[in-house]
């Protein structure tokens, strides 16, 4: 007579060799066997230990009852196929639990599909693996990553921008300048280069010194990048230069603009007096035969340096 194999699921892991009882429970991983309907029927200890259950309170529920709702279907789907025989393979994922305590942990699932001697399914044996420490990992990783790359954002702009008053450099704005030619040829838009250049400037510091003439700087840049759209561009091109790209704007809306700026600008010296200097410009709308930056640039600087002279 041979001797009847016993199914753990009739007979319980309790009922089979100690050993293997034993080593169930021993072993460093959860492990469990579910039944067809999702309901735990044997769990060891290191899964009771993991998630914090009694094990008369695991054995009451279904494995959904600790799942996050979204990765149920998932499940459910393969469970489906599992049985139907249309797949013979192994479900594996990284899911969370809920703890006991209420709190969800990760671990790795792994389970697979038992059959008894006549193919017919039986239970399901389940292997769930503490995985909270790479996930901690990977989350602490992920937020390390997006500092990374907001620094480097930052960064980016910083290296746009000139250190003193946060208008563009000159690198950056001739970027802008490039980009607006080619929006020009492209679609012929008005786009008038703005020059100004503060007068007397070196006076300024002579009297009042270098603290002084910083802020008048950093005070003419504010105002520039004030007064202008977010489509313009306001950059400093040089120690008291400053140049504005105006975009769909002519040359005489660019004029407009400069006469709405005023013809001088007030600044503090420093012993509570208030001091007004005066600036010069000069403009450029974009035409055909400006066929570089520098010959666009050119005729801008030759207009404010009329117009220095001309106050002078
Ligand atoms: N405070 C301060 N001064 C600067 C800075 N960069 C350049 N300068 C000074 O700006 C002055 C510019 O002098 P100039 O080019 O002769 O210009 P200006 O005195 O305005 O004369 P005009 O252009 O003819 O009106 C120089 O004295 C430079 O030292 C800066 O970042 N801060």
């Amino acid at each position: 007579m041979t001797a009847k194999k016993i199914s753990p699921i009739t007979q319980g892991v309790s009922g089979v060799d100690p050993k293997y009882k034993e080593s169930f429970d021993k072993v460093a991983v959860g492990l469990c066997h579910v039944d067809l309907n999702g309901r735990f029927i044997h769990v060891n200890d290191f899964l009771l230990d993991f998630l914090g259950y009694e094990e008369d309170e695991l054995l009451s529920i279904t494995f959904s009852q600790i799942s996050r709702e979204e990765d149920i279907p998932e499940s459910l789907a393969w469970i489906k196929k599992s049985l139907s025989g249309e797949t013979q393979s192994n479900f594996s994922k990284v899911k969370q639990y809920l703890h006991k305590d209420g709190h969800w942990v990760w671990a790795k699932l792994s389970t697979t599909l038992i059959r008894d001697e006549h193919g017919v399914p039986s239970y399901f044996v389940s292997s769930i693996q503490d995985v909270s420490d790479l996930k901690n990992a990977e989350t602490a990783l992920d937020f390390s990553l997006q500092q990374l790359n907001e620094a480097y954002a930052e960064l980016e702009q910083m290296s746009r921008k000139d250190g003193l008053t946060g208008a563009l450099n000159i690198r950056a704005f001739k970027e802008e300048l490039l980009d607006a030619m080619e929006r020009y040829h492209r679609s012929g838009q008005n786009v008038t280069l703005v020059f100004i250049d503060l007068d007397d400037f070196k006076q300024v510091n002579d009297q009042y010194g270098h603290i002084v003439g910083d802020e008048v700087l950093t005070t003419f840049a504010k105002t520039l990048l004030n007064q202008s759209r977010r489509c313009d561009a306001v950059a400093r091109y040089g120690g008291d230069e400053f140049a504005m790209l105006l975009d769909d704007t002519t040359e005489q809306e660019a004029l407009d603009f400069c006469k709405r700026l005023g013809s001088e600008i007030e600044f503090e010296t420093g012993n509570g007096k208030t001091k007004s200097m005066s600036f010069s410009f000069g403009m450029s709308q974009l035409k055909k035969n400006h066929r570089t930056v520098e010959d666009w640039f050119a005729e801008a600087d030759q207009h404010m340096y009329r117009d220095k002279e001309s106050s002078k």
